[in-house]
């Protein structure tokens, strides 16, 4: 496999080059199959993530396809070896995504391996950390040359292939990456911007053919949602009705419960509804609900993310929020939405009480509009849909650090075969590297030493240390001598925003070494903690802060995780120390 990656990066003869393009594009494209055989079973079963296989010949003709149709039946690569039989010998394999292996039974790497492929193209790994790489390990532990995009060679053919399969998971990525279930915000509005005529009439605003687009989307879906408020105006139904698979499980968010007893959601004979209220409403309503089989759920906030993160903890992966302007409003400033579909009729309806597909979002300048990501036009009947990201598809490769950087710290760490270990609340399993944790170091200051509560007391002060300003001495010990390190952090870092002068001028050059020293000091000052830092060997430590993109690796592994990256430094540097030391002591016997 690095033989591999260097003739990629080494070619340097037009005529070796134009092979590798050609070699590149021929990837690229059966990446993209993969990915779209992938998206086959989609709609059909309950949503799962999206397998598809394409084995080719050497002389690059497709010998089989497979895709998972769903969890539990016969895996992509298992349909794909079978159809290919005898041609699977020294093929190459096309995944869109590695395989999952849940049950350990590694159905989809032995069957590559017992059929002789001789390579392997994944697209992307799998998303979910602890099945991240296990599979691509296995297979190169069988002799398969296994390249993974994006890894190896970069180029534009192969980025916009490894793309396909991000979007095609794109539901599962963002169910890891963010806990909460991958959200799609749908709706169909005129051309003048309403969702219903003034009197809340809205049915129908699209096509029959965009409805039944809907249906699709409906079947590709853990559950639809709507507000109270759809409930009272239409009576839905909110069923996929194209005909085939999967239906989805229906939510209503009703804070009030003061919902009709008669509903077509209350029919619960063929797909279960799911009523999420505010504890303590409408008990008797509740309990009326309860008596036709249709599940209540209490929250103390009943909000977007409450209720996204508790259908995260049960399972669901994807929602679509079917809702008028009000709940979508809401929704969309949590942050739980990912994805918006609009179906935009060539219909005027006037009205300027009639509702929008989004309610109050507080914003008052057009600058502050949030804009949509990969934006797709499409032209269904007289129609058109818009759909695009809200939020992107969280690339996984790893940038925290990136691999480089990794590689440039500590040379055992490969980003992309070893785990990753988050730290960021003192209480937390590693809690212990946090700059927050209770373990005092001593420190120079001045030309004395002293005593600093914490590794944070002592970065912060040092914002504001040898500036001849008697109110920047006042800051120093000020912060030295606050309670906790939370206080001291907050007085550091106002000070810092208030009087900026009072910060000493090279503080962006120094702070890293101003970190590694103290750091360096707390682990050498208690034992216990280097013994941890050093069984973290191997592993990726980053700082799992949400807001620090400096010294944190960010929400979705977009900061630059420098306290993860010290970190590494240190614990390189002490396992260089203990492999000299074991050598002098083997020199000495
Ligand atoms: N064209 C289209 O695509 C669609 C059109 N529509 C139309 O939109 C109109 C209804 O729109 P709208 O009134 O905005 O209805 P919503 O579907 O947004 O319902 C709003 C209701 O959701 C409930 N809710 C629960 N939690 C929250 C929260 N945190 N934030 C906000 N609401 C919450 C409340 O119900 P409660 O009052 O019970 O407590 C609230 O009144 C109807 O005319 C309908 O026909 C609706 C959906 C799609
Ligand atoms: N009016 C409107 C939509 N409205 C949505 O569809 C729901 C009705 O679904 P059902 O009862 O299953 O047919 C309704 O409550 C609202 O959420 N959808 C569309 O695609 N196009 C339309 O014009």
């Amino acid at each position: 496999m690095a033989m591999a990656a260097l003739s990629f990066r080494l070619c340097s003869s037009p005529l070796i080059c134009r092979a590798t393009l050609d070699h590149q594009a021929t990837d690229a494209s059966f990446i993209r199959r993969a990915a779209d055989l992938s998206e086959m079973s989609a709609g059909l079963t309950s949503p799962h993530p999206n397998f598809g296989c394409v084995i080719a010949t050497p002389s690059g003709k497709v010998a089989g396809e497979g895709y998972l149709y769903a969890q539990g039946t016969k895996p992509a690569e298992a349909l794909a070896v079978e159809a290919a039989g005898e041609f699977c010998r020294g093929s190459t394999a096309y995944l869109n995504m590695e395989p999952g292996d849940c049950h350990g039974d590694h159905t989809a790497v032995s069957a590559l391996v017992q059929a002789g492929v001789g390579r392997v193209v994944v697209g992307i790994r799998h998303p979910l950390q602890h099945l991240r790489g296990a599979a691509i390990r296995e297979m190169r532990s069988h002799g398969i040359e296994v390249n993974v995009l994006g890894e190896d060679v970069q180029s534009k053919v192969l980025e916009d292939a490894r793309k396909c399969c991000l979007l095609v998971n794109a539901p599962l990525i963002h169910r890891a990456c963010s806990r909460v279930p991958f959200s799609l915000l749908k709706y169909a509005m005129t051309l003048d911007g309403k969702i219903a005529a003034s009197s809340g009439h809205a049915a129908w605003i699209s096509s029959k053919l965009s409805r039944t687009r809907v249906f699709e989307l409906r079947g590709r879906s853990d559950a639809v949602i709507v507000g109270g408020n759809t409930v009272r105006q239409d009576d839905p139904r909110l069923t996929a009705r194209h005909g085939q698979g999967h239906t989805p499980t229906r939510i209503v968010m009703s804070q009030s419960l003061d919902l009709p007893e008669k509903a077509n959601l209350w029919d619960v004979s063929e797909v279960s509804t799911i009523v999420a209220t505010q504890r303590g409403a409408r008990k008797s309503y509740q309990k009326f609900l309860a008596s036709k089989g249709v599940e209540v759920v209490e929250f103390d906030m009943l909000n977007p993310r409450e209720v996204m993160e508790y259908f995260h903890l049960r399972g669901y992966l994807s929602i679509l929020w079917e809702c008028g302007g009000t709940l979508a409003a809401s929704a969309i400033a949590s942050g739980v939405i990912h994805k918006v579909v609009a179906f935009i009729a060539p219909k005027i309806i006037g009205g300027s009480k009639a509702p929008s597909p989004v309610g109050e979002l507080g914003m008052v300048e057009m600058t502050q509009a949030l804009n949509l990501i990969d934006v797709c036009y499409e032209q269904v009947g007289p129609d058109m849909l818009v759909s695009g990201f809200l939020q992107p598809v969280p690339d996984l490769l790893p940038v925290i650090p990136s691999e480089d950087a990794t590689f440039e710290i500590d040379p055992s760490v490969n980003p992309f075969e070893s785990s990753i270990i988050f730290f960021y609340k003192t209480w937390d399993l590693y809690g212990s590297f946090s700059n927050f944790s209770p373990h005092p170091i001593r420190m120079p200051y001045g030309d004395d030493y002293r005593t600093w509560s914490s590794v944070e007391h002592y970065y912060q002060a040092n914002k504001f240390v040898g500036v001849e300003n008697p109110l920047a001495h006042d800051c120093v010990e000020k912060i030295r001598t606050a309670k906790s390190p939370e206080e001291a952090a907050f007085i550091g870092r106002s000070k810092q925003r208030q009087q900026p002068e009072l910060v000493r001028s090279d503080w962006e050059d120094v702070k890293i070494e101003v970190m590694y020293m103290a750091l360096k000091c707390k682990f050498s000052t208690y034992p216990h903690l280097k013994t941890m830092l050093l069984s973290t060997a191997g592993s990726v430590l980053v700082e799992a802060s949400p807001h620090d993109l400096f010294w944190g690796g960010g929400r979705e592994g977009e900061g630059l995780n420098y306290l993860g990256r010290l970190l590494m430094q240190l614990r390189s540097e002490y396992l260089g120390e203990s492999s000299v030391s074991a050598e002098n002591t083997s020199l000495a016997l």
